[in-house]
């Protein structure tokens, strides 16, 4: 990519950010809605250098243009669908329609609105605020050349026991002491990636993604704190980003590649004393100063192997 342009080597794009659209499908047998809000951005490789450098619009998507396909093509999404598969249906009108599009890159971010239950039972049209996010990526070339990725943010997890760190460096400005027995919490940031490698390959099953979604960060909670009664001892946090890593490829087939930021959220032991007063309150695993910063980054990431037939 790129061209030599006035001695210079050149690259652009062009989009919009933050189209802000909100879906509501109503099923008419049940009269129960479903709903969806998502944040969607646009960028589009194309061939309009003239606009660049001859001040020559005529090759130029317009940026409105693109915000108004959002509504058009929410609109003519009758039945529900994943995010994963409207930002597909964006990037195929995009390369499709205009010549001189030769990529689009979408991304979509969904406001985390849950169904709501009251006394036990689904409401058919009220939703409240989660916390966690799903995300995707979606990257389409004119010639069919597709990349799916999928993402969570900001999924709070902490657990009160069952973890440690143990047999670290220890140099001359090391104080932490070994533990067995610490607080863990972290903020996971996660991102897979699907091998489906062109619109044909594409599963058509109804919410597929969406279903996805769910499964992974089911499977990325349930690896963290291990089983409801006794749960599953964290030697750090390292240790345990990878099984949860490891446990999305071994469960998911249709995951080709997984990323994983686990900040290492601080809750800091509380000790109090004064000269007066050696002990006000002595830490026996039950008061914690919770921190925010600074924080632990760890991070890594998974791919299959491709075996060489
Ligand atoms: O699980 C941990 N990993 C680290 O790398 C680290 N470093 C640290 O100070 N505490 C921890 N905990």
């Amino acid at each position: 990519m790129g061209e030599i342009i006035d001695g210079y080597k050149f690259e652009q794009r062009h989009g919009k950010s933050r189209v802000r659209v909100a879906r509501v499908w109503r099923n008419k047998e049940d009269g129960v809605h479903s709903f969806a809000e998502w944040s969607v951005d646009i960028s589009l490789l194309s061939d309009c250098l003239s606009a660049y450098v001859h001040s020559d619009n005529s090759d130029i998507v317009a940026t409105d243009t693109m915000k108004n396909t959002v509504y058009v093509k929410a609109k003519e999404c009758s039945e529900q669908v994943s995010m994963e598969e409207f930002a597909i249906v964006l990037a195929k009108h995009f390369t499709s329609f205009y010549p001189q599009v030769t990529t689009a890159i979408i991304k979509i971010v969904e406001k985390p609105w849950e169904r709501c239950y009251i006394d036990g039972q689904p409401h058919k049209h009220g939703f409240k605020l989660g916390s966690e996010k799903h995300t995707t990526e979606v990257v389409l070339t004119k010639n069919g050349a597709l990349r799916v990725t999928s993402g969570i943010e900001g999924l709070s997890l902490l657990k009160t026991t069952q973890s440690g760190f143990e047999g670290f460096v220890r140099d001359k400005n090391t104080i932490l002491p070994e533990t067995r027995e610490r607080m863990l919490a972290t903020e996971v940031s996660a991102s897979w990636r699907y091998p489906f490698e062109s619109l044909t390959s594409i599963p058509v099953k109804p919410l597929y993604f969406t279903n996805m979604y769910l499964d992974v960060k089911k499977v990325l909670a349930e690896t963290f704190f291990g089983p409801p009664n006794e749960g599953v001892y964290s030697p750090s946090v390292q240790a345990t980003l990878y099984q949860m890593g490891k446990a999305v490829l071994g469960r998911f087939p249709d995951v080709s590649f997984i990323q994983l930021k686990m900040p290492n959220i601080h809750f800091l032991p509380v000790n109090l004393s004064s000269k007066d007063n050696p002990v006000i309150v002595k830490f026996q695993d039950d008061v914690y100063l919770p921190t925010d910063e600074p924080h632990g980054t760890i991070e890594a990431s998974l791919s299959r192997v491709l075996s060489k037939l």
